[in-house]
């Protein structure tokens, strides 16, 4: 619960709109109560809709918040399965939905699904254009503080067969100052169903997996992974890694790196496919070879990693168990603290090893080089 949000210095107060929204579901209690809720600032817009931060009382006496409430037409042809999504999902990497409702627009009297998350003040998008703008680079102890967060939010999603099927910097929520990451933006996420088929247009063109650029319908979590590979990636050069002009360029982006992809994967990821092979080298050297000058500030693991998660065959990418023990963590394994972005003082890493039992079932004997020593 926060103070009054009247008495706070925001300066987007004069511009705040109130509404009173009938039945407000908690999704911890499940109650429903009549709420006033303050509008902000907007802090985000997608294709489907705005986000803003508000905050909520049930008396005008107690305040909650800030959340970050993300408003979503509540009729669309796309299928979102977000709020679905978000009430069962419950981890340290995961988004918090807080509350949810829907309410008539008075802008264009129509009717928005409005999910109130947990907010945080930043995006890794923001992070890393913050670092490129000013020609720095992020630091690789951030780096790999965030990118094992992610893979153990994935660990967790995909547990359920929850694919999030759009990883990209502005999903992934982070807060500089603790360090702490959770994946957000559910709109696109689906629980894939063995042998069912799943619409291969989705993902952000340059953190697509090669099986979907291909239109493979039957994919497995594991694009998430390639998404995964890609925002590591992006956070060591400042860019993206693939940036392909148009969709069936970003196939030739990739093959610059990993060489040609090979005839069986594009025929297994989609036998009618009739688009460009690439399946003449586009540069010379091995692939080895490019991974180590595109990444040479990973050092020799980083580069281990991103070459074994950036592969074409999703079932031979790294699973988020075995990211979570890959020696390129080892540094969070033994140091418990770090130097946030322009702080001297450093702070506790937040809890990156307090597994639930679901979490170390996953796990299974990989905990013994996921935790640290002193831990086990
Ligand atoms: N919980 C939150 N805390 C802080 N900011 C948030 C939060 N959720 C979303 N945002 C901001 O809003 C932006 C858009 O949110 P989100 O991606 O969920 O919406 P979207 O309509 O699906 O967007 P897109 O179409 O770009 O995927 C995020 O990139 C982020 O900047």
């Amino acid at each position: 619960m926060s103070n009054n949000p009247n008495n706070t210095n925001s300066t987007a107060t004069d511009r705040s709109i109130e509404f009173i929204a009938d039945d407000v579901t908690s999704n911890r209690s499940n109650n429903v109560r009549r709420m006033l809720i303050k509008e902000y600032r907007k802090i985000g817009r997608g294709a489907f809709g705005t986000v803003v931060q508000a905050y909520m009382t049930p008396d005008k006496e107690h305040w909650y918040g800030p959340f970050a409430i993300k408003k979503v037409p509540a009729q669309t042809e796309y299928k979102s399965r977000e709020l679905e999504i978000l009430r069962i999902t419950d981890h340290p990497n995961i988004v918090k939905l807080e509350y949810f409702f829907t309410h008539i627009s008075t802008n264009d009297h129509k009717v928005y699904q409005h999910l109130a998350m947990e907010c945080l003040p930043a995006t890794l998008q923001i992070e890393i254009s913050r670092y490129s703008h000013n020609e720095l680079e992020m630091a690789l102890k951030h780096i790999k503080l965030y990118s094992y967060q992610i893979a153990r939010g994935m660990l967790y999603l995909h547990a359920f067969g929850i694919c999030h099927r759009d990883i990209k910097p502005s999903n992934i929520l982070v807060d500089p100052s603790t360090g702490i990451l959770k994946i957000c933006d559910f709109g696109s996420a689906k629980k894939l169903e063995h042998d069912q088929p799943s619409i291969s247009y989705i993902c952000s063109r340059f953190y697509r997996a090669p099986e979907l650029i291909l239109g493979c319908t039957q994919y497995s979590t594991q694009v998430d992974i390639w998404g995964l590979g890609c925002v590591i990636g992006e956070m060591l050069i400042g860019k993206a890694v693939f940036q392909g002009a148009e969709p069936l360029l970003q196939l030739r982006e990739i093959a610059k790196l990993l060489g040609p992809p090979d005839k069986k994967f594009i025929f297994f990821s989609n036998p009618s496919y009739d688009g460009p092979l690439y399946s003449k080298p586009l540069f010379a050297g091995t692939s080895k070879e490019r991974f180590e000058k595109c990444f040479s500030r990973a050092g020799p693991e980083g580069i281990e990693l991103l070459m074994s998660v950036l592969v074409y065959e999703p079932y031979k990418r790294l699973t988020p168990r075995r990211i979570l023990a890959h020696p390129f963590f080892d540094d969070l394994r033994k140091e418990q603290y770090f130097f946030p972005r322009e702080h001297s003082q450093p702070v506790r890493l937040p809890d990156l090893f307090n597994f639930t039992s679901m979490e170390a079932q996953i796990i299974g004997e990989l905990i013994t080089s996921i935790k640290p020593n002193e831990e086990q």
